[in-house]
């Protein structure tokens, strides 16, 4: 039997084993937002080396330093740079992915512990947080390596991996550490990379495979409005004083309208309207609005229009609100002024903005709109985090190679996609490294990634496995 096909049965013969491998790292709650499971993506980075080192690849674990979050100081999670195969006649792949994932909490609305993973029998999917962002896609390749080293078979490419603990966070270190490691040249670890590829996204349904080829960029803010020395009772001070929170809240509805139209003056100014051509590329895709609103679980689409909303996902900067530090929210009826609250937006960003270009249109405005409200409380705007869009040529050869490995597998044609989140990373490589990157979803559109219940079907896991060793297949096959 040919090597592609012993590696396909390979993977149906241990599907088994390769999930509970994904429960074990489900079972690590590599939670970067916060300091307190710190220590835990530590966890998850010498977990994932161990992999690593055990299935042949050659490792390196890379200190990016310190950073500080929320007033913390806090060691950054190391980044796990893997290489195996040194062929100079075969192509070289970088693979990355990311080990942290989002938080996540049972009280959250989950229907079971998060980060313990559940077969669910009836619907045969795995559910746990990271399961689908992005442990399932990263555990994918671990599946692609241990086949080929259990067969005793070659890898069709040579592969270099570069995986991080901070995705989720902003990706702290991560562009310092790959541009020192370009700067090196031949000594760098990126040194002979032809083409990059990532799974860390999502098909845009439950039912066709997607090929990716362009990301949202994203500027995160927080928005602090203070003013009394402490909490107050509501009734004493209440009309007494300027309330923190009817400040932040009246400047928070400012920024985005109810249809999504960003407020902020200049940011949806900066990007093109789709001429008709562009339009007829999304009427193409394989998705309706019902779709959105199976993923979402309500009719609340923005549009009836199938065009309009792939568009808001993929073409268009869209602002949305996170959450508000600070104020009361738990149980009961609680009469507080709270003395400081803060509020998180963020707005996702498309070509040509940048986080540079957005973030003084967003402070001037907030500035003038709480000059406006005559408060004698205190105004601080800070920038988190950001990341630039990216859009890569889908002409490329590591594109078709993607289209023909798909279409071997889920004997489908995929769908060509701009995703509507971010990877902040991916804008790097290209750049950095001057070769083609493409992502590869894994997982289906209503996986609910950062949300409750995050699952990936067991067939996207073990297919997508599949997917994955069969995509490096077609880069070997490639004479360009
Ligand atoms: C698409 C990717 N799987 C993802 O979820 N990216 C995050 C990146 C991020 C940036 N700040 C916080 N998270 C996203 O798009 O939200
Ligand atoms: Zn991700
Ligand atoms: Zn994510």
């Amino acid at each position: 039997m040919a090597a592609l096909s012993r590696f396909l049965s390979f993977i149906d013969q241990n599907a088994g084993r390769f999930i509970q491998r994904l429960a074990d790292a489900v079972s690590i709650q590599s939670i970067s937002g916060n300091g307190v499971h710190r220590q835990d993506v530590f966890k998850m980075a010498l977990w994932l080396q161990g992999q690593l080192d055990t299935l042949g690849v050659q490792t390196k674990s890379v200190d990016l330093g310190r950073h500080v979050m929320d007033g913390q100081d806090l060691p950054l999670p190391p980044a796990i740079l893997g290489r195996i195969g040194d062929d100079p006649k075969k192509k070289t792949v970088l693979i990355y992915g990311h080990y942290d994932v989002q938080p996540a909490e049972k009280s959250d609305g989950w229907d079971t512990e998060p980060f313990t993973l559940v077969v669910d029998p009836a619907t045969d999917r795995l559910i746990g947080r990271g399961s689908t962002d992005d442990k399932g896609p990263i555990l994918g390749w671990l599946n692609v390596l241990e086949a080929h080293k259990a067969l005793g078979l070659d890898l069709p490419v040579n592969l270099k991996f570069c995986f991080e603990g901070m995705e989720e966070s902003g990706s702290d270190g991560l562009d310092e550490l790959i541009t020192s490691e370009v700067a090196k040249g031949k000594d760098g670890w990126f040194w002979g990379v032809d083409c990059v590829c990532i799974s860390d996204n999502y098909w845009l349904n439950s039912r066709t495979p997607c090929i990716t080829y362009g990301l949202r960029g994203l500027a995160y803010f927080k928005l602090t409005v203070s003013g009394p020395a402490r909490d107050l009772h509501s009734g004493s001070f209440g009309r007494t004083v300027h309330e923190p929170m009817t400040d932040l809240v009246l400047l928070m509805s400012k920024l985005v309208d109810t249809n999504g139209k960003i407020l902020v003056p200049g940011v949806d100014e900066m990007v093109s309207v789709a001429s008709q051509e562009e339009k007829a590329l999304y009427a193409q895709l394989d998705y309706s609005v019902a779709d959105v609103e199976n993923a979402v679980g309500a009719p609340i689409a923005l549009s009836d229009d199938k065009v309009e909303v792939l568009m808001g996902r993929m073409r268009y900067p869209s602002l949305s609100l996170h959450g508000i530090e600070g104020a009361f929210y738990g149980a009961g009826a609680k009469t507080v002024i709270p003395a400081s609250v803060s509020g998180k937006f963020s707005i996702r960003l498309v070509p040509p903005q940048t986080p540079e270009a957005v973030e003084p249109l967003v402070f001037a405005y907030i500035n003038a709109e709480f000059a406006r409200l005559n408060s004698k409380n205190k105004l601080k705007i800070e920038n988190l985090h950001g990341g630039k869009p990216w859009v890569a040529d889908h002409t490329h050869w590591n594109y078709e190679a993607a289209k023909r490995a798909t279409e071997a597998v889920y004997k489908q044609t995929p769908n060509l996609t701009r995703e509507g989140g971010s990877i902040p990373v991916t804008l790097t490589f290209a750049e950095s490294l001057g070769v083609n990157v493409l992502l590869l979803p894994m997982g289906r559109g209503d996986d609910g990634a950062h949300s409750t219940n995050e699952k990936l079907d067991k067939s996207n896991f073990i297919e997508g496995s599949k997917l994955l060793g069969t995509y490096l297949y077609e880069v070997g096959a490639v004479n360009a």
